[in-house]
């Protein structure tokens, strides 16, 4: 008789709880699935805009794919607040770092993306159909991220192409994504090409999106993301032999105010923040 409460009790407890995982699994699915349908139809309308009005690749066309892109935000029911817009305002081209938790970064970047700016990808974007196609005709540069050689000599060549045209140039120094509410160590890459093109660097912090995005517990609902563009960090006077440091004091900027947006208590970590 007790076995059949305790059976029933089960039952009670764990088929509504199975249930309401199995729903917000199919939920979370559901809306990434939605998303990139969304990325893909947006893309594959923009990019005739993108040929018609410009011809080709430029960076001009990032304007048309920042205003395609911000209608997103209201699909997927966030919000941004951003301050230190007044930063960006700088004349010429600088370096613009910022953290990287997921594919809906995209949405926050094209929030805030200044005039004339390009970002770093991985290459395997440009295989990502119309996304890809979309990417090429924006100005995106891509690197392949396996051979550091490759990756080192784009860079070269994009530190020449910024102060040619002016360039601003957007780096995830995480090197990939990352939503497990710290930052990880950053990447040299974004601060050797700051160095390169004499250029200064600009931060930008995206609270953390734990608290509505999580792809380990199937959570995606609205919500608030904020977003701080900190003062640009002058290199002149800054050696080659000076990158870790300027890397280090750039990751601890940064990692201090993620945890202020994202409402944590600030824990120090001791250990060199660059990866290598
Ligand atoms: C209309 C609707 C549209 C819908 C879609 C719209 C899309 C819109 C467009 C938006 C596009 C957004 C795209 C976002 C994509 C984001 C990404 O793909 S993130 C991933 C790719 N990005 C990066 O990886 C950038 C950060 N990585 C780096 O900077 C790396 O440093 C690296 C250059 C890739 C090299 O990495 P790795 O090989 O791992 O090596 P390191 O540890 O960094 O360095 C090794 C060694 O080399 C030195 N070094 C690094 N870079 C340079 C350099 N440029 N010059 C000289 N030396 C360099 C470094 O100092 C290390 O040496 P050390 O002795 O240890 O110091
Ligand atoms: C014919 C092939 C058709 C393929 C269609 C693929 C469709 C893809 C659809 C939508 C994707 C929208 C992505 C928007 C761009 C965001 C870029 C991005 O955030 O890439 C992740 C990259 O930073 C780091 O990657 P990793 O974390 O290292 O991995």
């Amino acid at each position: 008789m007790d076995l059949w409460w305790v059976f029933l009790y089960t039952m009670v407890i764990f088929v509504p709880f199975l249930l309401i995982q199995i729903s917000s699994t199919f939920k979370f699915h559901f809306k990434i699935i939605s998303y990139c349908i969304l990325c893909v139809t947006l893309s594959t309308l923009a990019a005739p805009v993108c040929l018609l009005k410009n011809g080709g690749r430029t960076v001009d066309n990032m304007r048309i794919i920042r205003a395609f892109v911000r209608t997103m935000k209201y699909v997927f029911g966030l919000r941004y607040e951003v301050k230190g817009l007044e930063n960006f305002r700088i004349d010429g081209p600088c370096v613009i770092v910022s953290n990287h938790q997921s594919v809906l970064d995209m949405m926050g970047l094209m929030e805030i993306l200044p005039d004339r700016c390009v970002q770093i990808a991985k290459r395997e974007l440009m295989f990502a159909g119309s996304v890809g196609l979309i990417t090429y005709l924006g100005g995106v540069i891509y690197i392949n991220r396996k051979q550091t050689r490759d990756a080192k000599s784009i860079m070269a060549g994009v530190a020449r192409a910024m102060t040619d045209d002016n360039l601003k140039v957007w780096v995830y120094p995480e090197g990939t994504r990352n939503n497990s509410g710290d930052l990880l160590p950053f990447k040299k890459g974004a601060f050797h090409l700051a160095l390169q093109a004499k250029v200064p660097i600009i931060p930008v912090v995206y609270s953390s999106y734990t608290s509505f995005y999580d792809r380990k517990k199937s959570l995606f609902s609205g919500g608030i993301i904020k977003v701080e563009i900190l003062p640009k960090i002058d290199i002149s006077g800054v050696k080659e032999a000076d990158i870790a440091d300027l890397t280090d004091r750039c990751f601890h900027e940064m990692r201090r105010v993620f945890f202020r947006l994202s409402g944590k208590p600030y824990t120090p970590i001791k250990q060199n923040a660059s990866s290598k």
